[in-house]
């Protein structure tokens, strides 16, 4: 057998995967690309055609890679895209995977912790998300500016279980989980962009799903102060704190959640679909404009 086959075998049949693993994996990507990148970007429902925008690319589909967890969503292509935007190497995620596919949220979150292991210092979270702040608009853009780990109420953390140092501390701080500097720079950015009228800050929160969430669900977390909702990124954003990366985020708002009783409309996955090929075009515009204007440790 192949070392590769081995590798492959060998993280197939892990439960609990180490640092070790984890390095092995990061390896195993490093050997088959150039780029060495220091910003890795994950293109959540939708929003994988920022990839467009990315020259010098080097391809590799999560299928290929030992122990990577394989998206199964439609609007989620699943390849690791390497290259350059706005002058700087990156690693783009095209597509995630979600705790409700059945992962772990410790598998969920893996490439999370190879990318830090490949070097990665800052990390970009994307999303779809329902808006729940009534004054949100479809296709509003939302820099994330905190969130709420509502599925880690009901105990889906990636950090739960053993604590490996070598990659954080046992109780990470997340109060400041979102990057001031990236955040005004992102603001200043898109107003420059004429993005005024449709660009927000604002909380995300994350429930497992796969369902989209009642009527009393949504008025609950209105209460909270949450401006949208999804069923990602949260984990994914533990996990790079805990390692110490400098995180951003942002949601696109791909539809309103329904906040009255009895409505005949419904939140679909269609409707989610068509508001990221919409906004695509200045979602990698904005993008690539940060980027450019980002200075990487
Ligand atoms: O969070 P991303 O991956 O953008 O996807 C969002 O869109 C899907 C629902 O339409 C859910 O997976 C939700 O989390
Ligand atoms: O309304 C929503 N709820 C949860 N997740 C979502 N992802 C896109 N829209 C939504």
């Amino acid at each position: 057998m192949s070392n590769e086959a081995v590798l492959r075998e060998y993280m197939n049949t892990r439960t609990q995967v180490t640092y070790d693993d984890i390095d092995l994996v990061a390896k195993y990507i490093l050997e088959k690309v150039k780029c060495r990148p220091k910003l890795g970007i994950i293109c959540g429902s939708g929003l994988g055609k920022l990839a467009d925008s990315v020259e010098n690319k080097e391809i590799i589909p999560y299928s290929e890679i030992p122990g990577f967890p394989v998206s199964t969503v439609p609007g989620h292509e699943g390849k690791l895209v390497f290259g350059t935007l706005g002058g700087k190497n990156v690693i783009l995620m095209q597509g995630r995977s979600h705790c409700y596919e059945g992962y772990p949220a410790q598998k969920t979150t893996l490439p999370v912790r190879v990318m830090h292991l490949m070097g990665v210092k800052t990390l970009f979270v994307t999303n779809a998300a329902g808006g729940i702040n009534r004054n949100y608009n479809i296709g509003d853009i939302m820099i994330i500016k905190d969130h709420v780990n509502l599925a880690g109420f009901a105990g889906v953390n990636p950090l739960v279980g053993p604590n490996d140092t070598r990659f954080g501390p046992r109780f990470p701080p997340m109060s400041r989980a979102y990057d001031l500097n990236i955040r005004q720079l992102a603001l200043r950015l898109a107003k420059g962009m004429g993005f005024g009228d449709f660009i927000r800050e604002g909380v995300y929160s994350m429930m497992v799903g796969p369902n989209f969430e009642t009527v009393t669900e949504c008025r609950l977390l209105q209460i909270v102060g949450v401006d949208a909702t999804g069923m990602s990124t949260v984990p994914e954003v533990l996990v790079a704190k805990h390692c110490g990366m400098t995180v951003f985020g942002m949601s696109l708002i791909t539809n309103m959640v329904i906040m009255e009783y009895d409505v005949e409309n419904t939140a679909n996955h269609e409707e989610v679909l068509e508001t990221g090929e919409r906004r695509s075009k200045d979602l990698q515009k904005l993008v690539t404009a940060i980027v450019q204007e980002l200075e990487l440790n």
